[in-house]
């Protein structure tokens, strides 16, 4: 590869811009009270290091990321689409924050977008109990209209 040639993580401004770049995207989410619930048994320290990593390595800068794969980290957490187009949004803030022109944010929020499947949930889909289910099927199954005990039929006594 060339080695000349500069990558996004240095055209996002490298390490010094990055670093407060994750810091600020994660108050901005912490501050945000849909947000805010979803981080509270995680160690928001070890998190902010393992995105900075993450990030870094994502953008192609000198950073190795070896911990859990985007599925199994978002796990069980209750993330939603709405809760992804909200850091993503903290995410620009930041990123306008420290001047990086959109056309630079834009390319890196390219690599990001195809990990929506993997981070969110979708809400289970309910069974479909309705009082039209119950009242047509049960009554006509568990009887036909001679053993309706209030109407007696002509041969009974
Ligand atoms: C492209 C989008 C995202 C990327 C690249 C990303 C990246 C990461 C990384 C690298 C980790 C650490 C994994 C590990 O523990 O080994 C992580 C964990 C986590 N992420 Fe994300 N994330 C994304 C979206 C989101 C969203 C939308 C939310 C919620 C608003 C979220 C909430 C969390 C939480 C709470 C953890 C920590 C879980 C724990 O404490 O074990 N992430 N994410």
């Amino acid at each position: 590869s060339d080695k000349t040639k500069s990558t996004l993580y240095d055209d996002l401004g490298g390490k010094p811009v990055m670093d407060k770049v994750i810091a600020d995207m994660l108050d901005l989410a912490l501050a945000d009270p849909r947000m805010a619930p979803i981080f509270v048994d995680s160690d928001m320290e070890r998190l902010e290091k393992l995105i900075i990593i993450h990030t870094c390595h994502i953008a192609d800068g000198p950073c190795d990321y070896d911990g859990q794969d985007m599925r199994r980290a978002h796990d069980g957490l209750g993330i939603r689409t709405l809760h992804f187009n909200t850091l993503v949004e903290n995410l620009q803030q930041a990123m306008d924050d420290q001047d990086i022109p959109f056309r630079t944010q834009n390319r890196f929020l390219a690599r990001l977008a195809p990990m929506h499947d993997d981070v969110t949930e979708r809400s289970p889909v309910p069974p479909r109990t309705t009082k039209a289910d119950s009242y047509s099927v049960a009554p006509i199954t568990r009887m036909g209209p001679d053993q309706d005990p209030e109407t007696p039929s002509e041969a009974s006594p």
